[in-house]
């Protein structure tokens, strides 16, 4: 089923509204697992009459604070939408039948809905109503701002995001272990804002000894992802960051029977703690899966991001890169042991882009996933 419509039959305004559906749709980034990021713009006689976003999951659709805000002067009007109105009962009722029912004329959509319960649906019902739709307007940015939404769906699995800092000798510290500061604070406060876009921080218990890392955004008004910490030996120190900050909540993975003492101590500091098995980068993912999570932030050493990678939890790639060279022969890299012995066995990395970043380079690629989508993405 192809309904996209040819790009060159889109114009500047179809193009410009869209636009503005995603500037609208990231004012809740990393607020909205499981639900998608949508924007929505109700343009009649050339003016905006109305425009929502999406704010969370089970508060209503962009589309339907886009009606609301428009009131009568949706009748006859177009609205935008980056992503198809949906066309089933979830945690609110179908935006379809609410189109419907205040009598647009034109729906024109960014991107068809992969949630197998709408995927095409929506289309078709406002289509049956005698509603005219486009579809297709500024698709490659509606797919990238929920890409996270797509992954999740497709795969069963949140995205998993390896994000490092590393010199452009490719150490992530000195020989000795020093890694403060490798990038310079431009950088550092993009990851600020990168962990605020995320569901999930994840790091390794060596992470945790060596940096004893913050993991928020350093924000009060912006949402915090969960901090998680996988640990096999619960080896923990007890005044860590993360146990005397209440700035967002933290989450410790860990295998069955470890320490409980210490686990009843992080218990009684706020802390959840989950035994998994096997405590591993996948099982990890699974249960982050299972709480609704869309995308997760490996900011790990180098030993989890190699079995992350192994494991299929990493389909994502930011790697900062600052013009410093520090050499050591002991000195860490990003991606510890793989296994492999020959170039022919290298991970390469699609859909690569790379910006400066202060003094600093932002390189940024896909891993290419072996596995088929568990659900077809629709045409
Ligand atoms: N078109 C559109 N606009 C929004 O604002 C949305 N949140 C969605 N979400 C779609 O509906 C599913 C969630 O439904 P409930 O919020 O649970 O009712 C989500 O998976 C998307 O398919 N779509
Ligand atoms: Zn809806």
């Amino acid at each position: 089923m192809d309904k996209n419509q040819p790009s060159s039959t889109f114009t500047d305004v179809d193009r410009d509204m869209m636009q503005r559906c995603l500037s609208l749709a990231r004012k809740a980034l990393g607020r909205t697992a499981p639900n998608p990021l949508v924007g929505a713009v109700i343009v009649q006689d050339r003016q905006i009459v109305g425009e929502g976003f999406h704010p969370g999951a089970g508060q209503p659709h962009a589309e339907v604070f886009a009606l609301r805000a428009a009131g009568d002067r949706a009748q006859g009007a177009t609205i935008y939408v980056n992503l198809e109105p949906c066309n089933h009962y979830g945690r609110t009722p179908p935006c379809s039948e609410a189109l419907v029912a205040a009598q647009v004329a034109k729906v024109v959509v960014g991107m068809v809905d992969p949630d197998p319960r709408v995927s095409g649906g929506g289309i078709a019902r406002l289509q049956a109503a005698g509603i005219e739709v486009v579809v297709g307007v500024e698709e490659a940015d509606c797919r990238q701002l929920n890409e996270a939404f797509i992954h999740r769906i497709l795969y069963q699995q949140p995205l998993g995001i390896l994000k490092y800092a590393m010199t452009l000798d490719g150490k992530i510290a000195t020989n000795n272990g020093h890694s403060a500061w490798i990038t310079a604070e431009l950088a550092r406060n993009e990851v600020h804002q990168l962990r605020a876009a995320c569901d999930a921080v994840i790091i390794g218990g060596n992470t945790l000894r060596k940096d004893n890392p913050q993991l928020t955004t350093r924000q009060t008004d912006a949402p915090q992802p969960l901090r998680v910490v996988m640990s096999l030996s619960l080896d923990l120190p007890e005044q860590a960051y993360l146990w005397q900050t209440t700035a967002a909540p933290t989450l410790v993975l860990t295998t069955v029977g470890a320490k409980p003492d210490f686990q009843q101590r992080l218990l009684a500091k706020g802390v959840k703690v989950v035994e998994l098995a096997p405590l591993s980068p996948k099982e990890a993912m699974n249960y982050l899966y299972s709480l609704g999570l869309m995308s997760v932030l490996w900011e790990c050493g180098g030993t989890l991001a190699a079995s992350a990678i192994s494991q299929g939890a990493v389909q994502k790639v930011l790697a900062f890169i600052a013009p410093k060279i520090i050499g050591g022969s002991m000195a860490p890299s990003p991606v510890g042991e793989l296994g492999f012995t020959s170039m022919t066995q290298a991970i390469v990395l699609e859909r690569l882009r790379w910006r400066s970043v202060g003094d600093d380079c932002l390189v940024e690629g896909y891993i290419p996933i072996e596995q088929k989508p568990t659900i077809e993405l629709p045409q």
